[in-house]
């Protein structure tokens, strides 16, 4: 049997604003097995940096809260730990490569200088020599380690993802989140990271949480998939469900539906018509049939429940269980 790394179970978190309650993530439930690579996909402002961002713990504090759920990671809640435990976590079990990850770089320090630190902050082992080991991170990550005393504007946007990619791998962790790892980068770039990004899998093992807007992305790299929409998971299950599974959730058929097909020569770009729902001001009833061709009276009233067959899981009311 697949061991669970992370399981998170009915998360709901909302922003508070002068505006008022934004209910951005809505009773969310999903887990990642280890060795596992699981792609959170949806549109923008569905939720997706704001779920990964409550696993590490790190919402904006004041404005945001998690409302209720459960995040285990090996079985233990991590939304009930100290604060000091979970920061010992962070880094050393669980890394977060965030959406706008060139930023992270210190552009007045070498890039030793600042993988160093990293393993400083976490360092288990002291006496292991810290030389080899940014070395062999920046190797891991097709960097020439002569490069290391480099600062970061003298490399191109791609070899900075990658230097931000070794950074968070430097403390080996059994988790990586990594949010919209390839969207700032150019499309041969894109590649390249999602190649290291598969190789990592390979040779480390690594779980993964890849939060992404790129069907593509989520093809090429991952195991399962959550297809993610106004803070709620709409249908989930094995990358073989969802890319060849007959049937789908209304959004994911739209999402599909988005994806440049690489056999026609149009390359047919085809947006859903409309917008995700404010979440200031969400919709009852299943939150997306102001949008769905399939809509009738009861999605408009009654939230639908999950419909599960197999690993594959569609919360649409087309649907029920076989
Ligand atoms: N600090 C904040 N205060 C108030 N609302 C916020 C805050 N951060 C995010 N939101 C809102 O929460 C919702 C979910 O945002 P989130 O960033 O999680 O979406 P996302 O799926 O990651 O989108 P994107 O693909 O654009 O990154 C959005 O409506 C967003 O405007
Ligand atoms: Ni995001």
């Amino acid at each position: 049997m697949a061991e669970t790394l992370l399981e998170v179970k009915d998360l709901s978190v909302v922003y508070t604003s002068e505006e008022g309650i934004a209910r951005a993530v809505n009773g969310i439930t999903f887990s990642i097995d280890r060795r596992q690579t699981l792609g959170f996909v949806g549109e923008t402002g569905a939720g997706k940096t704001t779920t990964g961002l409550s696993i590490m713990r790190l919402l904006p504090e004041k404005a945001g809260q998690v409302e209720k759920g459960q995040v285990f990671y090996r079985g233990e809640d991590l939304l009930r730990l100290p604060e000091s435990a979970m920061r010992e976590l962070r880094g050393s079990r669980i890394a977060m490569i965030f959406q706008d990850p060139i930023s992270v770089l210190n552009p007045v320090m070498t890039i030793e200088r600042q993988i160093k630190e990293v393993l400083e902050a976490h360092d288990d082992h002291s006496g292991t020599n810290m030389e080899q080991r940014v070395d062999n991170l920046l190797k891991l990550v097709g960097i020439q380690p002569d490069r290391k005393k480099d600062y970061p504007h003298q490399f191109s946007g791609g070899m900075k993802q990658r230097i931000v990619i070794a950074m968070a791998l430097a403390c080996d962790p059994e988790l990586l989140i990594a949010d919209e790892p390839t969207t700032a980068l150019d499309v041969t770039i894109q590649a390249q990271v999602l190649d290291l990004v598969e190789e990592l899998k390979e040779r480390l093992g690594t779980s993964m949480m890849i939060i992404t807007h790129d069907l593509g992305i989520v093809a090429q790299v991952c195991d399962t998939v959550a297809v993610v929409y106004a803070g709620e998971i709409v249908e989930q299950g094995t990358v073989r469900d969802i890319f060849e599974g007959r049937r789908h959730h209304p959004y994911t058929e739209g999402l599909f539906g988005a994806i440049p097909d690489i056999k026609s020569e149009a390359r047919r770009l085809s947006p859903i018509e409309g917008a995700m729902p404010d979440p200031l001001d969400l919709p009852t009833g299943c939150k997306f049939h102001p949008r769905c061709r399939y809509c009738t009276e009861r999605c408009k009233t009654v939230h639908p429940p999950v419909c599960r067959v197999g690993t594959h899981e569609i919360a649409c009311h087309r649907f029920k269980e076989e």
